[in-house]
């Protein structure tokens, strides 16, 4: 996994006191490290427009004409004259190479966007919408330099922002990057060094983005095994008792050694599972919430105090029954809605779901920090997983994912994991990797996906 910092000023400040490095030094690597990308990516383009802004994103961009002038027909757009210090620095220096300043934009093979980086601070006037308009229209490869300009430090976007292709972000990975709006905006994102390796340059973080790599399938390691040497996991099915079959196939087929859907009534189940009224004596993890709809509290209340784990997901984040068990090591798996309502029940914020998207990275460890026992997985574009103030992002996840039927998946198999032993953390961090994963290797559309298709996916994993 990577770290990933809430602002890296005082990382730049850092490095000028600690390690004597000047801010010109700083900016010479950023924009070396956009050079070398095109250079290795895209050696056969021909014209490359940069467009800049006043500040020190600006300065960037500056500085990257220098480097690629000549190797590539490359034209210079300033939006705003050179205002900060460095840009003005470096812009003495394109003036001296005599690098073509243009005043019109224009289609070229490459887009550089240094418009707006870190210091973006108020709204954008029409001017800025107008360019970044433009400039979105055109068939460019656009590569946005730090941020895409247009995207706040909260990761918010106020009317348009820059779409970029590739983002080439300074120092270290920005949270900015990862709210659910910028998704639409950063496309790939790669993190250049500024003149130290990124180990040097970074700090002490609670913030980090899931890789691959963290995904630790549940494949058998002793051969002297059983069954029972897997675990059992009851899955709650209530009204919509299909949200209940498909978390308990996805969990069979996740490694858990046992499924039971627990239901009054007789249900017509594949053969592989089980089906038992009570909770079964021997089990070892509970899934409840999904198409739960209308149930006997007391019923609910005595499963949700059952000495094993839990992963609880959908209508309990709509009943006060939920504020019962957030003192319990459980899983929690609600989507923006659901977060609202149990934000509300728990006396925290009374929020609605644009506000709570607007600022996820700031609600999500308010709860953390309330309930630090909980393992909290806050469904979106990209994952939010947190737990005592520690906070993972998965960003692999795609448009494919939804569709009805997918949330049911993704507790089935976090309920398979805590049902063979995983703990709480390790098994949503797993899960929804595995989910992303087997979403991301579904190779048809990204329309089409059934729960079962999803639940293929996982088995190749
Ligand atoms: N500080 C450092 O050592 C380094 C900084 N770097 C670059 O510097 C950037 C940050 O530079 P700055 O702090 O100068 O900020 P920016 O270059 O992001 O922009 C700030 C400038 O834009 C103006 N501005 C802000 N919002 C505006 C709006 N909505 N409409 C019109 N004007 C607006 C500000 O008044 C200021 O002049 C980073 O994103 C990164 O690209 C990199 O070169 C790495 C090293
Ligand atoms: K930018």
């Amino acid at each position: 996994m990577q770290k990933i910092f809430d602002e890296v000023n005082s990382l730049d400040k850092r490095c000028y006191e600690k390690f004597l490095l000047s801010e010109d030094l700083l900016m010479e690597h950023a924009a070396s490290s956009i050079a070398s990308y095109i250079r290795e990516n895209h050696s056969s383009c021909k014209s490359i427009l940069i467009v800049c802004g006043s500040g020190n994103n600006g300065a960037d961009g500056i500085t990257l004409a220098r480097l690629l002038h000549k190797k590539f027909d490359v034209k210079l757009y300033l939006a705003s004259n050179p205002k900060s210090s460095m840009t003005q620095l470096q812009f003495q220096r394109v003036e001296a190479l005599k690098i073509e300043i243009i005043n019109e934009l224009f289609e070229a093979d490459i887009i550089v966007d240094c418009l707006f980086g870190t210091g973006l601070n108020k709204p954008l006037d029409e001017k800025s919408t107008n360019l970044i308009n433009t400039l979105n229209s055109y068939n460019s490869f656009k590569i946005a330099c730090d941020i895409p300009s247009g995207i706040n430090n909260l990761g918010q976007v106020q009317s348009v922002a820059f779409e970029a292709d590739i983002t080439i972000t300074m120092g270290a990975l920005k949270t900015s990057l990862f709210s659910d709006v910028s998704k639409d905006y950063v496309g790939k994102i790669i993190v250049a060094d500024l003149g130290v390796e990124r180990e040097v340059y970074e700090v002490e973080s609670n913030k980090f983005l899931l890789d691959e790599s963290d995904m630790n399938l549940p494949f058998r390691n002793k051969k002297n095994s059983h069954k029972g040497s897997f675990g059992h996991l009851n899955v709650v099915a209530g009204c919509k008792k299909g949200a209940g079959i498909i978390a308990a196939n996805a969990a069979f087929n996740f490694g858990s050694g046992l499924v039971s859907v627990v239901c009054h009534e007789n249900l017509d189940l594949p053969y592989h599972l089980m089906q038992t009224h009570f909770i079964s004596e021997n089990c070892t993890a509970i899934a409840i919430g999904m198409g739960l709809g209308k149930y006997e509290t007391d019923e609910i209340r005595k499963i949700l105090n059952k000495n094993v784990s839990k992963i609880i997901d959908a209508d309990l984040f709509y009943d006060e029954l939920i504020c019962e068990v957030l003192n319990q090591e459980i899983v929690l798996t609600p989507h923006p809605k659901e977060f609202c309502s149990l934000l509300k029940l728990c006396k925290i914020a009374d929020i609605k779901v644009e506000e709570l998207q607007n600022n996820r990275f700031l609600y999500v460890p308010m709860f953390s920090k309330k309930y630090p026992k909980v393992t909290l997985l806050l469904k979106g574009a990209n994952v939010i997983i947190s737990k005592n103030e520690k906070l993972f992002v998965n960003s692999f996840g795609s448009a494919v994912l939804s569709k009805g039927g997918s949330g049911d998946v993704l507790s089935g198999l976090i309920g398979s994991l805590l049902a063979q032993g995983y703990d709480c953390l390790d098994s949503v961090i797993t899960a929804s990797l595995a989910h992303t994963m087997a979403a991301k290797n579904y190779d048809k559309n990204n329309y089409s996906l059934l729960p079962t298709d999803l639940i293929e996916e996982i088995r190749k994993l």
